[in-house]
């Protein structure tokens, strides 16, 4: 690989991979997945990608195998936290998907009333070093059990009294028995870099690539609504829609009274959002996708 290209790692296949491979395509990166495939080389820009498990993403991004990775923040800030790394990798931007928390979850027939309950228990999670921070931020002196994976069988299996695990809908801790009772830590997707400084030509790459992804981001949940009103509404329509700076007002041809009035709406518009605009006096309301967006 050559020295210019930026090395981009993300998961290969898991719960991080889909919203990866669909933000680098909305950023005009498109990269190929095949089942057996460990790299891949972006066409459009000097830019490879690494598809690895995500535990390893951090360390490669840290240790200069990688320049920049897509991981979850959950994983990120455990490595962070056992401090395997002299200069660990630094958090750039969180990315808005894979949403989670790690949670401490316990048999549904206990009746937790706070977390001094723990005292003494055993507590099995993939997540050891957060799991410990979190014990001792409550002042509890607990045994945690290191289990990469399955955590949430180990109190079937009287490894552990209770477990600290990742809950997105609660579905697969509802079906082991047990019940959320204290969130440890809110995580979602984080774009991280090596500390170390990039070429001039790498930098001019990450810089070009970061704008594409805020641009991704801000056009989101971004609309374009268009509407017809009377012109005593301007004022209170223009009030009211979600996230919109100064409107567009155009003049319609034949009717004095009325104006077409266009924004771009920041913010989610709902359905809700036009039965407002319609009290309001709006109609003809029509709500468009933005599908890219820069400052
Ligand atoms: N149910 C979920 N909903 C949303 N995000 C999740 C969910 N489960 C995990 N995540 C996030 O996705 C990351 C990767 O989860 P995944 O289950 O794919 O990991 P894994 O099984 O360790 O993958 P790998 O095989 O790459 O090691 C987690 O660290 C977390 O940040
Ligand atoms: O609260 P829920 O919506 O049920 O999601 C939580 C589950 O999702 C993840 O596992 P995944 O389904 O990705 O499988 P894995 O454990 O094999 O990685 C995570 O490890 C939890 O077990
Ligand atoms: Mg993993």
């Amino acid at each position: 690989m050559s020295e210019q290209r930026l090395r981009i790692a993300i998961q290969k296949s898991g719960r991080l991979s889909d919203g990866s491979f669909d933000l680098l395509k909305s950023c005009g990166l498109s990269v190929s997945r095949g089942r057996d495939k460990l790299y891949g080389r972006v066409q459009e820009m000097p830019i490879d990608i690494l598809l690895l498990r995500d535990d390893d993403i951090p360390e490669f991004v840290a240790d200069d195998a990688c320049d920049i990775g897509i991981i979850g923040q959950n994983v990120f800030e455990e490595e962070i936290l056992n401090e395997s790394h002299e200069a660990p990798a630094e958090e750039v931007m969180k990315l808005g998907f894979a949403h989670c928390r790690l949670m401490l979850a316990a048999p549904k027939e206990w009746c937790f009333d706070g977390s001094l309950m723990l005292e003494g228990k055993r507590i099995a999670t993939s997540y050891p070093a957060l799991t410990r921070a979190w014990l001792a931020r409550q002042g509890v002196n607990a045994k945690v059990v290191m289990m990469k994976g399955s955590v949430e069988v180990a109190p079937r299996l009287k490894i552990a009294d209770a477990v600290c695990d990742i809950v997105s809908t609660g579905a697969t801790l509802d079906a082991n028995g047990l019940k959320p009772v204290a969130t440890v830590f809110e995580s979602e997707a984080v774009l991280i870099r090596n500390r170390q400084e990039f070429s001039p030509e790498k930098q001019a790459m990450f810089e070009a690539l970061l704008k594409r992804i805020k641009g991704v981001m801000t056009s989101k949940d971004a609309k374009y609504v268009m509407m017809n009103a009377p012109r005593s509404a301007v004022p209170a329509i223009t009030e009211f829609l979600p996230g919109a700076d100064s409107p567009t007002i155009l003049e319609l041809a034949g009717n004095p009274e009325k104006v077409a009035i266009h924004a771009v709406c920041r913010e989610s518009v709902f359905w809700d959002t036009l039965e407002e605009l319609k009290k309001l006096g709006a109609s003809a309301i029509l709500v468009l996708p933005i599908e890219k967006m820069m400052a």
